[in-house]
């Protein structure tokens, strides 16, 4: 039994509309979105970022890097799904961007 509630379809596409960067999966069990840096220490420097966002949420990124390029797929474990957790993160990873 999930602990966190799955988005409903309703609630996804509203929270999608406001995160265009974002690309929902096929089967709808997570966002993701690829990032491109100059070099390795810019994308590294992202990540330690976005970890400790990560850790003050209690919400993990399932991400890979390769040189200037992270890829990161949000999808709540705990819901077998996506949920609020994924579109706050997402938010909060679009903020750390904008700043
Ligand atoms: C115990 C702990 O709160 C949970 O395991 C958290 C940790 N980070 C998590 N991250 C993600 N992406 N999904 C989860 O369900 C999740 N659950």
């Amino acid at each position: 039994m999930p602990r966190i509630a799955r988005l409903t379809n309703e609630e996804r596409a509203a929270a999608l509309a406001t995160l265009p960067q974002w690309r929902l999966a096929d089967d709808a069990s997570g966002i993701s979105r690829s990032f491109n840096f100059p070099d390795f220490v810019t994308a590294f420097g992202f990540m330690s970022r976005v970890a400790l966002l990560a850790e003050r949420a209690d919400h993990h990124p399932e991400w890979s890097n390769v040189y200037g390029r992270v890829d990161i797929r949000l999808t709540t474990h705990d819901a077998d799904g996506l949920s609020q957790r994924d579109i706050a993160l997402a938010r909060e990873i679009e903020v750390l961007l904008a700043v």
